[in-house]
């Protein structure tokens, strides 16, 4: 790879969960669709740019914002009342969203 698909960033605050493997799922706008099933991500904050962990994309389906649901916010760690909020905070007005299901590499030790 070496493009732009091998790289996905997170907020700060979500990173325990992220690197915990509590968080399973991300929804984002179409603008990143484009990660590969199979293929790894490294994770980086959005803030600093620090990559903390690696994770492996398992799918990338697309989800109309009406149709988020409690699973989706359970994969998120969120309430659905906190999941909707974000959502329309961070993609203001977007009726299509992309729920991207991933999984956490571990590091060898
Ligand atoms: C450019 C950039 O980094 N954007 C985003 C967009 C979304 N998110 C999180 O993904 C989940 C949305 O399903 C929620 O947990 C959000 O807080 C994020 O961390 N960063």
């Amino acid at each position: 790879m070496g493009n732009s698909s091998s790289k996905i960033t997170f907020f700060q605050w979500l990173r325990p969960l992220i690197e915990s493997g509590q968080k399973t799922i991300t929804i984002r706008d179409e603008s990143e669709s484009h990660y590969e099933p199979g293929s790894i991500v490294s994770v980086h904050t959005l803030e600093t740019d620090e990559k903390f962990c690696d994770i492996e994309i398992l799918s990338v389906e697309a989800l109309r914002f009406e149709d988020i649901n409690d699973t989706h916010a359970r994969q998120e760690l969120l309430s659905l009342s906190e999941l909707k909020a974000l959502l329309k905070d961070i993609y203001p007005g977007e009726e299509l969203l992309y729920v991207i299901s991933y999984r956490l590499v571990e590091e060898p030790r």
